[in-house]
């Protein structure tokens, strides 16, 4: 066999370089146009999604969501996220594998991310039972309305303020933007969504549509921090207790209501009927008064928070929450819990 001389040897391996580098982008291409899962193996891919049914859940400040209905009867829902940063697929990538990585009972997870120059896209488990906002303000004054007492309240406080902890234990991020709407409610446990959303959103447009950022210290510093989050879940809890939604002053509202003690006026009357957990809900206002704080370092940690809200007991007498039963368990109160385990 004739021999090759250096100059061809020295060719042959150039193409065979370039081979290899045109596969490796033909891979990368491929990968671009998948659907990326976080953990495990892909359930479905982007043509399932397309082809799925959709119901459209809402128009968020970051994108629309929709719930799409698999042919195996899974539900997700597919949120198509805008107004992001200009970041690259790898940037991007970065971002939602971070998401994903944080991992706890009462955090909504993150199943895939795709990601295109017209496109990207979050996609997660869809909660069964709506969101919190709906829960306190959905239907009143309407026979439909099922009344929300206070076990299933607490049970609400609790998960959240866990998932706040495990956030600010595991993330670089603050939560960023914890609202009502943002707390979602499946069969058996409470999910916070949306976390960790600030590292993809553009600063302009994150300090006009992010809860942390309406803060007094993003009034006065420009700032957002833990103590931001400890301030929205002051807010949440103070929403939670008066039935009220979080609108301009409810907490400046709350801080007077407590000083002229009109604490009768101050709790939601699907509560207040609940004579026996009033000393409860006296703990929680104080609570949710505390993280209120104008100034953010008087403001409590949420692991303190957390052991505070652990040790509000439910107090209820069976016969102050029997209608919840009586109407729907499934559509949760006491047969909800914070978490599946504790
Ligand atoms: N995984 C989910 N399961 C069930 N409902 C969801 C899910 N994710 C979002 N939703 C609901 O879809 C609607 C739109 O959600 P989205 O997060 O886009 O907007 P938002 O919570 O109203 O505002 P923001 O964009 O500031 O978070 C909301 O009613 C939300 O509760």
């Amino acid at each position: 066999m004739k021999k090759r001389n250096f100059v061809q040897e020295e060719n042959i391996e150039k193409v065979e370089e370039n081979i290899e580098v045109i596969e490796k982008r033909e891979v990368e291409r491929e990968e671009k146009r998948k659907l990326n899962f976080i953990d495990g193996e892909a359930c479905f891919e982007l043509n399932d999604l397309l082809k799925a049914p959709a119901e459209s859940l809402g128009k968020g400040n970051f994108g629309n969501c929709y719930k799409a209905m698999l042919d195996d009867g899974l539900n997700v829902v597919v949120k198509r996220l805008r107004d992001l940063k200009p970041l690259s697929h790898e940037e991007f990538a970065k971002q939602m594998r971070a998401m994903a990585h944080l991992k706890h009972p009462n955090l909504l997870p993150v199943l895939a991310y795709y990601f295109s120059k017209e496109e990207k896209l979050m996609v997660t488990k869809f909660a069964s039972n709506g969101n919190l906002y709906n829960r306190i303000h959905g239907g009143r004054g309407t026979r439909e309305r099922i009344p929300f007492r206070w076990s299933g309240r607490l049970s609400v406080a609790r998960g959240v303020a866990q998932a706040l902890e495990y956030l600010h234990i595991h993330s670089p991020l603050p939560h960023g933007n914890l609202k009502s709407s943002n707390v979602l409610l499946s069969s058996v446990v409470v999910l916070v969504a949306d976390y960790a959303l600030a590292s993809l959103i553009s600063l302009p447009i994150a300090s006009h549509r992010m809860l942390a950022f309406k803060s007094p210290e993003y009034q006065s510093h420009k700032r957002i921090s833990k103590h931001s989050d400890v301030w929205t879940y002051g807010c949440l809890l103070l929403e939670l207790l008066t039935g009220r939604p979080d609108g301009a002053g409810l907490g400046a509202w709350v801080h007077r209501a407590v000083r002229e003690e009109w604490t009768a006026e101050i709790f939601d009357l699907e509560i207040l009927a609940q004579r026996s957990a009033s000393h409860g809900m006296l703990r929680l206002l104080q609570i949710a008064v505390r993280c209120c704080d104008k100034a953010p370092e008087r403001r409590p940690e949420m692991s303190e928070v957390v052991r505070e809200v652990e040790s509000v007991k439910a107090g209820v007498e069976l016969s102050e929450d029997e209608d919840d039963f009586s109407v729907d368990q499934s559509y949760m109160d006491d047969s909800m819990s914070a978490t599946p385990s504790r």
